[in-house]
């Protein structure tokens, strides 16, 4: 644990804008060195908790905010010591990496030597000591977010906060930089707070994931528990598919569960039948969709390398304890 991370804790943070109410009051703790991930889909208020944590944004009046036992809530940007990455880097072109590595640094008075010293430390930390004169625009999009990562880090902030900083990258890239971001974090035991829409990014890093729906906090715990144990169907869709298996006399929704938690056997086996309508191959497992006489057909996930083809007439059933039921 890092002694010096600090507990940010947000009371009745709401924000509005004209007539529109983009937060509603939040109450939220981050845990000392903790990544907390926001995630929910656009709009649904991320950003905007995200800019009232750093100064940004000022919430509504009657809303605090709290870096361990500070009051924060009056102070702006520059004075609250937070670091930043951003989708779009926010890197000065006319620099090197290592003079916007040092940028903050110089602002903030830091004599010379410290500041080469501290510049060489964090470019050593995100693997980039190589390119530490190379122009910013003769670097990929990659690269770019380590130099702003090594930037926000350079500071020495209090806390990090990333804004969707892999969603410009294709894929792969965004994988590894996943990765690297991930073991990053848990190295330096900074308090982190990741907005993203992205449900694998959020898996990945969150020690803990808040998901937000229409300006609301809807469920907030580890990504194991949001993912096995969501708190509304809406939550179970975000974060992963979800099929209904079950429904009442009405035809309305009453039993679903994930794809990766129905058993299949090609004889009678189980109790349930149905038909493979479609198999779609994606390269380590198989999606089949099967009809099972309800309006919509499930999806259930399989290894790829099993024999399983459209037309085939199946039995399945759920495996223990992964019916999902929502009030
Ligand atoms: N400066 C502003 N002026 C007016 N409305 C705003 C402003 N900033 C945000 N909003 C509105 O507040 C709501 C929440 O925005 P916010 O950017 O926090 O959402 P988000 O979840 O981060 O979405 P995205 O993933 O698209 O960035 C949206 O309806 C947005 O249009």
């Amino acid at each position: 644990m890092n002694p010096l991370a600090v507990t940010v804790t947000l009371r009745r943070c709401a924000r509005h804008f004209h007539h529109h109410q983009a937060l509603q009051p939040l109450d939220l703790t981050v845990h000392p060195g903790e990544t907390l991930v926001l995630l929910g889909p656009s709009g649904c208020g991320k950003t905007t908790t995200l800019r009232i944590i750093s100064g940004l944004e000022s919430c509504d009046a009657g809303g605090e905010v709290w870096f361990d036992d500070r009051n924060v809530t009056a102070l702006p940007i520059e004075k609250r010591n937070v670091g930043m990455v951003f989708q779009n880097y926010a890197l000065f072109p006319n620099l090197n990496v290592a003079e916007n590595v040092a940028y903050g640094l110089k602002v903030q008075g830091v004599a010379r030597a410290e500041r080469e010293a501290r510049v060489q430390e964090m470019l050593e930390l995100v693997d980039l000591s190589a390119l530490a004169q190379r122009s910013i625009d003769k670097l990929s999009g990659g690269q770019k977010q380590r130099v702003a990562l090594a930037r926000a880090l350079a500071a020495r902030p209090k806390v990090l906060l990333f804004d969707e900083p892999l969603a410009a990258l294709d894929a792969r890239l965004r994988d590894r930089l996943r990765l690297e971001i991930g073991a990053l974090l848990k190295k330096l035991a900074i308090t982190a707070v990741y907005v993203t829409h992205d449900q694998q990014e959020a898996m990945a890093l969150g020690d803990r994931i808040a998901v937000m729906e229409r300006g609301r906090l809807v469920q907030i715990d580890t990504p194991q528990n949001i993912y096995q144990q969501p708190a509304s169907k809406f939550v179970a869709d975000f974060v992963g598919a979800i099929n209904c298996v079950d429904v009442d006399a009405r035809g309305n929704p009453l039993r679903f569960c994930r794809p990766e938690d129905v058993l299949l056997a090609s004889d009678n086996r189980y109790r349930r039948q149905g038909f493979i309508l479609a198999s779609t191959f994606l390269g380590a497992s198989q999606r089949l969709m099967i009809d099972i006489g309800l309006a919509t057909p499930i999806q259930v996930d399989r290894h790829a390398r099993e024999a399983w083809h459209a037309g085939q007439p199946v039995s399945w059933m759920l495996a223990q304890d992964a019916a999902l039921q929502f009030a």
